[in-house]
């Protein structure tokens, strides 16, 4: 693990911010609001332990109350890049669902502008890692609230010096179905915004990804029932194969969230041996308790990857980000550079 740490640069290009909370940064945040009487065992999914996804999500709405005002954003994102820095990762896409707060004045603008602040602040004290956002949608809030955030990720697009490239589809699987949301999506690649979009995280969204693939999204999150071996279909296969849409994979959050019931039995290996761009993800390293070198870690050692071949996994994931092409280019250049030191 320490060789994944210390010498594998990895590209994070899913992790949504408040799912990223560290058990350090949950403490002071914990501290600060003691009246909500938030135990950290709320906040987070041990190792060994297992959530339903009723109740993973449940842990998202106790996160929610302990971040909720323009200087806990800036606190919480701050500290989730630096994380990720000192965990290797030279490029990261962090994606939110802005969320306004009438208790302490939060806006949805302020929301994304703290965030922004955060990558900015960041950057000013040179911590090493190139940092993009992603405005989130969350599919539970309906088409009219998707719009909203499209409309306001088209702004932010517009004024934040690039640093917004894209928007997220996430949320509760089980609710809302997302022809509704067509629309909006539409727009927002119109727009120039490239979409991530969590799809087929359980089995009944086979209709809604025939839909969603036909956008298509330029990156999928989990797809984790996509192919006919877990009841989707070769169509949905075709469909991702064809326009060779890269997908994220969270090993992780999907076993602790029990959508894949053990490692060796992850849809990794499907795509993998297909030769199909895999992304390795952390999804949410607070809750679940985790970071990009262990999944990089647990991916190598479930499925026999070479150090060879878990090289390639975080260089191929480099033409998967939304970075610009001179971001791109720079994260080629210092991989070229540290391969001989990690393979030799
Ligand atoms: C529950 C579970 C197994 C999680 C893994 N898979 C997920 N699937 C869909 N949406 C997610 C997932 N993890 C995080 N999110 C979204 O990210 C939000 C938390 O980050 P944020 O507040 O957007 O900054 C959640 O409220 C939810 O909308
Ligand atoms: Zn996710």
């Amino acid at each position: 693990m320490e060789t994944m740490k210390k010498y594998y640069q990895k590209p994070g290009l899913h992790a949504h911010l408040n799912g990223s909370v560290s058990f350090e940064t949950m403490e002071k945040l914990i501290a600060r609001k003691p009246h909500l009487n938030i135990k950290h065992s709320m906040t987070a999914i041990r190792n060994g332990q297992h959530r339903t996804l009723d109740e993973c999500f449940q842990v998202f709405k106790v996160i929610h109350q302990l971040v909720d005002s323009e200087e806990d954003i800036l606190m919480v994102a701050k500290a989730v890049i630096q994380e990720f820095a000192a965990d290797g990762v030279k490029y990261l896409e962090l994606r939110s669902t802005p969320r306004e707060e009438t208790k302490t004045g939060l806006s949805k603008r302020r929301y994304i502008e703290s965030a922004i602040e955060a990558i900015r602040q960041c950057k000013q004290e040179d911590v090493d890692i190139e940092v993009r956002f992603l405005v989130a949608i969350d599919r539970r809030n309906g088409p009219e609230v998707a719009m909203e955030t499209v409309k306001l990720a088209e702004d932010f697009m517009l004024s934040s010096d690039g640093l917004i490239v894209g928007l997220d589809l996430s949320g509760d699987p089980t609710v809302g179905h997302g022809k509704d949301l067509l629309p909006a999506l539409q727009r927002a690649k119109n727009c120039g915004l490239k979409l991530a979009l969590h799809l087929s995280e359980i089995p009944s969204q086979k209709e809604e990804s025939e839909l969603l693939l036909d956008l298509p999204p330029d990156r999928i999150g989990h797809g984790t029932f996509l192919h006919p071996e877990v009841g989707g279909s070769d169509s949905l296969v075709d469909k991702v194969c064809k326009q060779n849409i890269p997908i994220e994979l969270c090993l992780t959050s999907n076993v602790k969230g029990q959508t894949v019931p053990s490692y060796d039995k992850h849809h990794f290996q499907y795509w993998y041996e297909r030769g199909h761009p895999c992304v390795l993800c952390t999804d949410d390293k607070g809750v679940f308790c985790t970071d990009l070198s262990q999944e990089y870690q647990l991916a190598a050692s479930t499925f026999g990857l070479s150090q060879e071949a878990v090289w390639h996994l975080s260089q191929q994931a480099i033409q998967c980000s939304f970075a610009p092409e001179a971001v791109k280019q720079q994260l080629e250049q210092k991989w070229a550079e540290l391969r001989p030191r990690v393979l030799n």
